[in-house]
Parts: C-alpha cells; structure tokens; sequence
C-alpha cells in the first residue's frame, strides 16, 4: 500500500537527516520540493530542492504551497509521482502547515513524524549552519518558525512525536515505526 511519510517541526530539529536516514536504510523515495530561497552551501538543484525563481516556482501544478520566512516552498503533483515511480513508501519535508493539508488531501496514505528539540540545543544547531547572522535573526523571529515549535492542533493525535537530541534513540524510535507500518 502507499505511504507518504511526512516529516515536520521546526527548521533545524533534524527532519532534511532523518528524511536521508530513511531513503538511506529503508530505500523510502524522497520527495523533492520546490522553493525561491536562495541554495545554502553543498545543496544540488534536484536533490535537495527544485531552486526556483519566483517566475519559474509558478509554472508547476502545486499539490500544496506556504510562504516561510519570506520565501515561497511548494510541493508539485510531478514530485510525488516521480518519487511513486522509485517506491511505493515516499516521504517529504514539510512545514506543519504542508502537514497539515496532506493529512488532508492524503488521509489513508499520511503518516506523520514531528520532530522537536530543546530550544537552547536547536539554536545552537542553527547558529553552526547559518554562518550570516541577519539570516538567522530572520529565520528564527518568522511566524512560521516560531510555530513549528510546537505541534498544532490539527497534528495532535496524528503524528508520532520525536525529540530528536540523541541520534541513536532517534534512529530506534524511527526503526520502531518503520517495523510497525510494515507489519500486516
Ligand atoms: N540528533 C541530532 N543530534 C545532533 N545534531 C543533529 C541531530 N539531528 C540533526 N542534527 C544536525 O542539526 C542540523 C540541522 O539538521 P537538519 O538540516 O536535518 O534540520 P532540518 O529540520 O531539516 O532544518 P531545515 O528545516 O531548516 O532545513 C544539521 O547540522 C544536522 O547534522
Ligand atoms: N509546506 C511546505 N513546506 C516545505 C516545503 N519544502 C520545504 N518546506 C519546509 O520549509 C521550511 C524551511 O525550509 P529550509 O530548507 O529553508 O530550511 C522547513 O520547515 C521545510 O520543512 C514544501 O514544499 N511545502
């Protein structure tokens, strides 16, 4: 049967590493998004994004869209088929709002991992990758980061909540749902 496994919580708790983990150890097809953010160093066009212009981002048909932190992030109806043309189990990273509308969209296929840290811990993650400080302010002041903080009421009951601050225990708790979803 189909699965579409979505990863969510706040930018920083880990969800573009357990989203590798899972295509890595499980051979899950990841879905590639779209977004007009600028790349970070080391990100590759068409694996970790599709990088758009604001043009370009809207020629495609978008399954669901946000802006966050001032820059547009979608995710098209050819990424999800390109990613059940690998496997029938996919998965994407998204905001808790694009959670929330494949929950939607998606009930029977839709399965949820929310991710969370310690506030001081996730900070410090951010400051490690975002060498430009004004960046950071924008990244960590916008509405839709300090939302994705806490799970919403839409999630609730629907998501398996992960606090990622120790690797191996996150990758137990992800081997344990893997092995439940798969069982009959
Ligand atoms: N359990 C962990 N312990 C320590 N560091 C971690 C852990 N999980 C992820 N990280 C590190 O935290 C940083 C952010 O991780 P990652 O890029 O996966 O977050 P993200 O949620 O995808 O962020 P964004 O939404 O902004 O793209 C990376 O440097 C990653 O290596
Ligand atoms: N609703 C959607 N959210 C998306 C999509 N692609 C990525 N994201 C989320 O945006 C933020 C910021 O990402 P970053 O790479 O700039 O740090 C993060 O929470 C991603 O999960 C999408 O297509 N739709």
């Amino acid at each position: 049967m189909k699965k579409i496994i979505i990863i969510t919580g706040a930018s920083g708790v880990g969800k573009t590493t357990v989203n590798h983990y899972l295509q890595k150890k499980y051979n899950i097809a990841p879905i590639i998004t779209h977004t007009t953010r600028p790349r970070r160093p080391g990100e590759i066009n068409g694996v970790d994004y599709y990088f758009e212009t604001p043009a370009s981002f809207q020629q495609h048909l978008y399954l669901e869209q946000v802006q966050y932190a001032h820059y547009l992030y979608g995710s098209s109806v050819e990424g999800l088929q390109q990613a059940w043309r690998q496997n029938d189990w996919v998965s994407i990273v998204l905001d808790t709002a694009g959670a929330t509308t494949y929950l939607q969209k998606y009930p029977q296929e839709t399965v949820i991992i929310f991710l969370t840290v310690a506030p001081d811990e996730l900070y410090q993650r951010l400051q490690q990758r975002t060498l430009d400080p004004l960046i950071l302010q924008q990244r960590i002041t916008s509405a839709e980061f300090q939302r994705d903080l806490h799970l919403p009421l839409a999630l609730t009951g629907q998501a398996t909540v992960i606090t990622n601050n120790n690797w191996l225990a996150t990758q137990k708790q992800l081997d344990q749902l893997i092995t439940h979803l798969s069982e009959p």
